[in-house]
């Protein structure tokens, strides 16, 4: 489903005017359809197909970690509709019948799922089973660093405190591989 722009347009002029701003003075004038456009882009994830992302796999066997790390991460929080931005880290460990992604796809599905309202725990959870549910993973591990910037801008207001969130299926639970994997994640 994509954005309905014209209604998004529709309730920031609404917006506008709650906060007391004159939505026809000349600088906001366009703003409305700017900001649902804005939208499009950051509501896009609820119509990508995962099928396009994990579909096409290649027969490598490598029965070891695959690790892409530091993938940018830009989300929309949806308690409120405010954006946390940070890093993901995605390894997991090809299914025995070689099922390996291309590397830009673990990036698409931080994409995917991110470009959405979000809480971070299922955003990361999401990431992992989509890798364990397409790829057929033997283990995945995904770890999210984010900074929300309703913690940050508003509400408690403590800028600079990240959240840590951590999704671990598989032979990744097993704790020496868990151990390894995390090393490789935290070592800068
Ligand atoms: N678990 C989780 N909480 C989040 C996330 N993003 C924002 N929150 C929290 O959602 C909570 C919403 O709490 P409420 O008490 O309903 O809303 P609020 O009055 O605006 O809360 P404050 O932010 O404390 O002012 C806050 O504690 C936020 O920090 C997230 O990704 N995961
Ligand atoms: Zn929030």
């Amino acid at each position: 489903m994509a954005v309905d722009e014209r209604r998004a347009a529709a309730a920031v002029r609404e917006l506008l005017a709650a906060i007391g701003e004159d939505p026809d003075r000349e600088g906001l004038q366009d703003t409305p359809d700017r900001v649902a456009r804005a939208w499009g882009e950051l509501a896009a994830g609820y119509s990508t197909d995962i099928g396009d992302i994990l579909g096409t796999t290649f027969d490598i066997e490598h029965d070891e970690l695959v690790l892409v790390k530091d993938i940018e991460l830009v989300s929309m929080c949806e308690h409120h509709m405010l954006p946390f931005t940070g890093v993901a880290h995605i390894g997991y460990i090809p299914s025995s019948n070689g099922r390996v992604t291309g590397l830009s796809k673990l990036a698409r599905l931080v994409e995917m799922y991110g470009r959405r309202l979000q809480v971070q725990e299922r955003l990361t959870t999401q990431i992992a089973d989509a890798l364990v549910e397409h790829l057929d993973a033997r283990g995945v591990i995904v770890v999210v660093e984010a900074e929300h910037t309703c913690m940050t801008m508003r509400g408690v207001r403590k800028p600079g405190s990240r959240t840590v969130t951590s999704a671990v299926r598989g032979q990744l639970r097993n704790p020496a591989t868990r151990a390894e994997a995390m090393s490789l994640i935290l070592g800068r």
